[in-house]
């Protein structure tokens, strides 16, 4: 920026204290670790042993288990926190402050409602920010009339919404949200509850219309003519199939037509579906990302660009300003290319039954990645320097370019400026160019956002983690076990082709981003590898517990000992670490069977689609979460009771694993109690505790699959097959 007005810093960093001891803990872990393999070594089963298969796999699996958890130390050594001065902020540059764009992607209309979408964009036009240098372009991958005539509903809406806001400071400005949370006016000040009544009344009012619209499969006649949009779904157009789509609802250029109840500006508001032909392919969101960012840059061009899914609204209307005090700050401003706030989400229960708030990311592996160099990109919630995110390198000069101004472009009518974005929306514009390669957000994996930010970094850039005290975006999570398995399927999907692929942190982040930084994204790279370590580990205890064959240190051993000292103190820690994040014990309880879960599903079919991938004999695709639940799931859902219902091969296996792990119990203490074998004790009671953890944990597994009557429960296809192939598992280790 280069002024002459002194270097004020906007923001400030602060260390986490106490890390000296957290590091001789892990020290002592390590050791145990260590101890561990010696014994291991020494212990090898001879040639012909019965066993010995088992006992390495074992093995093998316990190697990948402390090597895990030492990838994982790398993100705990140090972690830094952020705090922002705005009102320096505002003092400073109150009068020049450069341009915001919001990029809010949909996909589907019937997994996302357009009530739900126009929630989060009614939530973002009203950041307290100065409407002229504020756009929010909505991207429609569904390409849906119904979400266009919910967008045109919602710039009518924001004329009394965001002066409502602003009068009376409220927060969330997602109306749904607020209206939810306040079920009255506050404080019976008279001016507020009337306007409260009136806002309240004109909301409900839209959202019924445009639920009425859906419901009906039809806009209605009076609306389409109001607005020239419509005759684009008149022409026959087909989700899969038709031009690009693209209109300015709010054309912020144009003051005298485009003012709120009080006479102010009202944002930019554009409504995009790209162009879709089957024989293109889109690149989900990446795709989607990369035509707004063209689409924006020549009708706002904003120099900040913020990034949200259409189901995470704004909780706090002062992100963007809390943003810009990174972005402007004097001395370390113009090197920041991102700043990620957390991903929180609304619907989440108490003990957060499928671990999807991934609560020990948020609170302490992001932060522990901003000391390493800065959190990656994880997609909504996440300011971008314009150029950045475009594929520019990070050059000193930066520092010394001052912001660009807002280059709108005046000398178009809206029409004509419609037209010409709409051929930067096309499906031809991207070929034989580096979109999608060197511009842009990154193609060819299901995870656009780790690969870009990567990418960014790599480039010399450095971003921020920033976790204000006001929740900034809630969204929503999935609301059945298959549907948070299958997330997390495409999640570790994408880690592990980026891993595979030659965007690998460890070699393209060599020499461009710190050693520490690259090996803090491997636990997560190597989310799917845990499948087999895992899977031998909660089967092959249980199957040589059948044959009566022991597989770790007898109990009177002294060998146990590093080995129960690595579990008590991993788990034991994890537990705390869970607690003092703000969970709760039976929270940690769901996130560890919710982990084994993943490693033994999501994990599992992650690693081989990706080999298929790789062999080039499967393409990756992006399963969008549906945002909406029938009413008795979504009972269920508050209520903590497991979702199963469907007939997934997931549930094969963990319903297998879970009745394996009942029978040899069964069969073992059949042995003890009955057959008064208590030799068999010393060696094998390492493996009964392993089977009764696993046992435990499956719980709702059990009971699932025999116990509930309600329409959540195990299929009972699923039921007998998992019996069978149980069965057949333990007759086979018998015989
Ligand atoms: O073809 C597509 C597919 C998805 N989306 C949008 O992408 C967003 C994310 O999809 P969702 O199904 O909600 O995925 P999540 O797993 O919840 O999203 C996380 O993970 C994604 C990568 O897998 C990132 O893109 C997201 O930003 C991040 O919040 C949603 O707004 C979708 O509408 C598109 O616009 N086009
Ligand atoms: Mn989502």
């Amino acid at each position: 920026m280069g002024e002459k007005e002194g270097n004020i810093t906007l923001f400030e960093t602060k260390k986490a204290k106490d890390r000296v001891l957290y590091r001789l803990f892990s020290a002592s872990i390590f050791v145990g670790i260590c101890l561990f393999v010696v014994y291991r070594v020494n212990h090898v089963p001879a040639q012909g042993e019965a066993g010995r298969l088992g006992w390495f796999l074992v093995f093998i699996a316990e190697l990948w288990f402390g090597f895990y958890w030492f990838l994982l130390q790398f993100c705990r050594w140090n972690m830094v926190y952020r705090c922002t001065f705005k009102d320096r902020l505002s003092q400073r540059y109150e009068k020049r402050m450069p341009g915001v764009d919001v990029f809010v992607c949909t996909a589907d209309p019937s997994i996302e409602p357009p009530v739900m979408v126009i929630n989060t964009v009614l939530s973002l036009m009203a950041y307290d920010y100065p409407t002229e240098k504020l756009s929010v372009y909505l991207s429609d991958d569904g390409g849906s009339e119904f979400t266009f005539y919910a967008m045109l509903e919602a710039s009518q809406f924001a004329k009394h919404w965001l002066p409502f806001c602003r009068k009376f400071k409220i927060e969330p400005r997602s109306p749904e949200a607020y209206f939810t949370r306040s079920n009255a006016p506050p404080n019976h000040d008279s001016l507020f509850s009337q306007h409260w009544y009136s806002i309240k009344k004109l909301y409900e009012g839209m959202k019924c219309r445009i639920e009425n619209a859906t419901k009906q499969g039809k806009v209605a006649e009076e609306m389409r003519k109001r607005h020239k949009g419509f005759q684009e779904w008149d022409m026959g157009c087909s989700r899969r199939d038709h031009a690009a789509i693209l209109q300015i609802l709010i054309d912020g250029r144009k003051p005298h037509k485009t003012v709120d109840d009080d006479g102010r500006r009202l944002p930019t508001l554009v409504y995009l579906a790209r162009e879709k032909r089957p024989q293109y392919h889109h690149n989900f969101k990446a795709g989607a990302m990369n035509a707004l960012i063209r689409v924006s840059s020549k009708i706002s061009s904003g120099s900040i660009i913020l990034n949200v899914d259409c189901d995470m609204y704004s909780n706090n209307s002062e992100s963007v300003r809390d943003a810009l005090c990174f972005f402007m700050d004097d001395q370390k401003g113009h090197e920041i290319a991102y700043v990620q706030y957390p991903q929180l989400y609304e619907n989440i229960t108490k003990n957060d039954l499928y671990g999807s708030l991934l609560r020990v990311t948020t609170e302490v592996e992001l932060p522990g990645l901003d000391a390493c160099g800065g959190p990656c990109y994880i997609g909504s919630g996440c300011f971008h320097r314009r150029e950045s995110l475009s594929g520019l390198k990070y050059t000193k000069e930066w520092k010394t370019e001052s912001k660009r101004e807002n280059n709108r472009n005046e000398k178009y009518s809206t029409t004509e400026l419609e037209e010409i974005c709409k051929v930067l929306a096309s499906c031809t514009y991207e070929e034989n160019t580096q979109w999608g390669k060197e511009m842009g957000v990154k193609y060819g994996t299901p995870i656009e956002d780790i690969i870009t930010g990567l990418s960014i970094q790599c480039k010399g850039w450095k971003s921020i983690y920033y976790h204000p005290e006001r929740e900034s975006f809630v969204g929503l999570v999935p609301t059945t076990l298959l549907q948070a398995l299958v997330q997390h399927k495409r999640w570790s999907e994408g880690h592990l082709q980026i891993f595979l692929s030659e965007h690998n942190p460890l070699i393209y982040g060599h020499n461009k981003i710190p050693l520490r930084l690259q090996l803090s994204y491997s636990p997560y790279s190597l989310w799917s590898a845990n499948c087999f370590a895992t899977l031998w580990y909660v089967s092959l205890p249980a199957l040589f517990l059948v044959r009566g064959i022991s597989l770790f240190p007898k109990i009177s051993s002294p060998w146990i000992l590093p080995f129960l000292y690595f579990n008590i103190a991993k788990y034991g820690y994890s537990l705390g670490e869970f607690v003092f994040c703000g969970g709760t014990v039976q929270g940690w309880w769901n996130d560890t069977r919710i982990w084994v879960f993943r490693c033994t599903t999501s994990y599992f079919f992650a690693f081989v689609d990706t080999m298929l991938n790789v062999a080039g004999l499967s393409e990756s695709g992006f399963v969008v979460t549906a945002k909406v639940t029938e009413d008795d799931v979504s009972q269920r859902f508050e209520q903590e009771i497991f979702e199963f219902a469907t007939p997934s091969p997931m549930f094969i296996i963990i319903a297998t694993l879970a009745m394996l792990n009942m029978f040899s119990l069964l069969w073992a203490v059949k042995r003890v109690a009955m057959d008064l074998q208590y030799t068999i004790l010393e060696p094998l009671a390492m493996q009964i505790v392993v089977c009764i953890i696993v046992i435990a944990l499956n719980i709702p597994v059990y009971q699932g699959l025999f116990f509930r009557k309600d329409r959540g429960r195990m299929p009972t296809s699923v039921t007998i097959k998992s019996l069978m192939f149980a069965l057949l598992a333990c007759s086979i280790s018998l015989y």
